[in-house]
């Protein structure tokens, strides 16, 4: 392999593949670059690429990094190395092991959207209204609890008020619930995870021959926990190389710990530590920028960064007197530029820090007709339509999925009221039975007429065809679907809900594209199945919707929140929205300094994306409530500039 292309220090952090090994660089220096050449490396003495782990943040990052090692090393690789994601590697191992947890094998995966069911059904069961306590608010306190270790059984106890323990008592609801219908969420993939290498050595000693190297990018970003399954997983051989940079962390909400990076080399005895000082991203106006905002954080590590790149343009702020011009300017700026200069659209990226900024940006794109991609948001998988089709999935897979046949038990309307729904369920969860085998009971003791009995034993019959016909063929999950589609008359029920014709057709275009991306499921995967296609969705949704992937690639601007940005780079970014409120975020304005801290890391992120070109803007005023008020700039404006000038 050719290490020609990296400078002394990072082809050291690349030849050094055994052993403990932290790379501690700033923004660009190229800690990305030396894990896809450490994989090349690797492989080049002899390693098997099975047994090379890398882990990567989110779904579109593994995704890169496969590229950007098959570009490196040839795609005719007959096994790949594994890249993956946090929460897809603690899939693969509770897969193979999670029953001596007591969960079947064919555990489901809960996404936000189930998570947001079960948390309102939850709280109507223990009576607790939405002006106590609502479901997103219980979510965020379970995944607190979860992640610093509190048992249900002990979050009463750990309440700070009545909100808590309000809380408390749902969360205990919440995991019985999940546990007795062999469901998991996210939070709980990295928990059981741990605790399955915690408690069972062989378990453990089995996941440890797997891999004979490990590596992490952006580090900064892990959690106890996850530090905590890697520990264990590298335990007996110790190679393992982790990149980050401690400027970079933005996830201290999701548990992240700043100590971990800090603390690797106390951790690891024996560590080499390289520092990369080179950067190969930005210009020197832009990166002289960044520089001067990251001072004013106190607890870092001095670090040193430049670069060769001779800027042709300078940092631009602009300043609009509200949120419309804003977006008008800067839309009007990239159409120009693209006309005028021919610069891909591709080259242009708009990052904002809230998911409320991107609306007014891409209505403006839309009037302009300039074609765009808005990254990270979840439309796709949360449409309902998509949702049910999903649920009908997941039921097929597994016959006592229960949330989920509640879900389209009655969609389309098939005469099963909700009354007779909870019968059947109250009676279910007695008896410990599912719900198809407590139909003739409920019909005898009068539960039930024998038209809703029928109907619910006709819909069991059509999902026992269903998953015969999925068995004898693995591989046509499309057309299955598609099936599917047509016997439940899903179309008819669009026609009957949305009288507008137009929404009629936007829904039913989405069945079809829904179809489409089944189709493309299959074909671009070796083994197609029903369980993998449901797992890869539930990760999937946690960033990306798939065909994003190739639109991104497009010509077409990009969209995204500040926290989607990290580890990419683009030519030309405007990062919007430059004031108090929105960056810093109005939740931390009147916070602690850490938090503080951690606003400016992320204005940091945006900053330090930009290749050749960087503008900052910000509205005088912004409607908060349909009134227009002043919006003061933010700070970190200030803390750029103040030095220079
Ligand atoms: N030695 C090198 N010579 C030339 N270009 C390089 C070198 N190392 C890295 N680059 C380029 O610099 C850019 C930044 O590299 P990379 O994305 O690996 O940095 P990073 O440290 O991971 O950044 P971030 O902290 O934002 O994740 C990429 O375009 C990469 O191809
Ligand atoms: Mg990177």
């Amino acid at each position: 392999m050719d290490l020609s292309h990296l400078n002394p220090a990072q082809r050291e952090a690349v030849k050094t593949v055994n052993g403990p090994v932290l790379v501690l660089a700033g923004a660009g220096t190229g800690k990305t670059r030396v894990i896809t050449y450490r994989i090349g490396e690797l492989l080049r003495t002899g390693v098997p690429a099975d047994r090379i782990l890398s882990v990567t943040f989110t779904n579109k990052a593994a995704k890169e990094m496969l590229e950007r090692t098959k570009s490196l090393i040839g795609s005719n690789l007959k096994v790949k190395p594994w890249i993956s994601t946090f929460h897809s590697l603690c899939v693969g191992v509770l897969r193979s092991d999670i029953s001596v947890l007591g969960y079947p094998e064919k555990f489901s995966i809960m996404d936000r959207g189930d998570q947001e069911s079960m948390a309102r059904r939850v709280l109507r069961d223990i009576r607790v209204t939405e002006k106590s306590l609502r479901p997103g608010d219980l979510l965020s306190l379970i995944s607190k609890w979860k992640s610093i270790g509190i048992a249900p059984d002990r979050a009463t106890e750990a309440a700070l008020d009545d909100k808590e323990y309000l809380g408390g008592l749902a969360y205990r609801r919440y995991q019985q619930n999940l546990k007795a219908t062999g469901t998991v969420d996210f939070d709980d993939l990295l928990l059981l995870t741990e605790r399955l290498f915690l408690n069972y050595p062989e378990v453990l000693a089995k996941h440890q021959q797997r891999f004979s190297h490990v590596q992490i990018d952006e580090y900064q970003d892990t959690n106890g926990i996850q530090f905590r399954i890697i520990d264990a997983l590298v335990r007996e051989h110790q190679n393992l190389c982790v990149v980050g940079d401690d400027d970079q962390s933005i996830y201290g909400w999701r548990g992240a710990e700043l100590k971990h990076i800090l603390g690797f080399a106390q951790q690891f005895p024996g560590t080499k530590v390289i520092r990369l000082e080179e950067n190969y991203r930005c210009t020197d106006s832009i990166l002289d920028l960044a520089n001067r905002l990251v001072k004013h954080n106190r607890e870092r590590h001095q670090k040193v960064l430049r670069t060769n790149k001779k800027s042709h343009e300078d940092v631009r702020f602009l300043e609009l007197p509200d949120e419309q011009t804003e977006a008008e300017r800067v839309v009007h700026e990239i159409k120009h530029l693209n006309e005028s200069r021919r610069i891909p659209l591709k080259d242009f990226a708009i990052l904002f820090r809230t998911n409320e900024q991107p609306r007014i940006f891409e209505s403006e794109l839309r009037r302009r007709q300039i074609p765009y991609v808005l990254m990270g948001s979840q439309s796709f998988y949360d449409r309902k339509e998509i949702r049910d089709l999903l649920c009908y999935m997941k039921v097929i897979a597994r016959d006592d999925d229960e949330q989920a046949l509640l879900r389209i038990i009655n969609t389309p309307t098939r005469g099963i009221g909700i009354g007779s729904v909870e019968k059947l369920l109250k009676r279910a969860v007695r008896t410990g039975k599912k719900i198809w085998d407590v139909v003739p009971d409920s019909l005898n003791e009068g539960e039930l007429t024998q038209k809703t009995a029928d109907a619910v034993l006709h819909l069991h019959s059509q999902f026992q065809r269903w998953r015969a016909q999925y068995h004898n063929n693995p591989d046509q999950l499309d057309t299955l679907t598609h099936q599917l589609v047509k016997e439940i008359r899903y179309e008819n029920e669009i026609e009957k809900q949305y009288k507008d014709e137009l929404q009629q057709a936007t829904r039913k275009a989405v069945l079809e594209d829904y179809i489409n991306s089944l189709a493309e499921y299959v074909d671009r995967t070796a083994k197609p199945s029903l369980g993998d296609y449901l797992d890869s969705i539930a990760l999937e949704r946690r960033d990306e919707e798939p065909d994003k992937e190739a639109k991104a690639n497009a010509d077409a601007v990009k969209l995204m929140t500040l926290h989607s940005a990290k580890g990419l780079e683009f030519p030309r970014v405007y990062l919007v929205g430059m004031e108090e409120g929105l960056l810093p975020h109005k939740r931390t304005i009147d916070g602690t300094e850490a938090e503080i801290a951690e606003e400016r890391r992320l204005a940091y992120v945006g900053v330090t994306r930009a290749q050749n070109s960087l503008t900052l803007s910000r509205a005088a005023t912004r409607r908060k409530w349909g009134k227009v008020k002043p919006s003061p700039p933010s700070r970190f404006l200030f803390e750029m500039r103040r030095e220079k000038d």
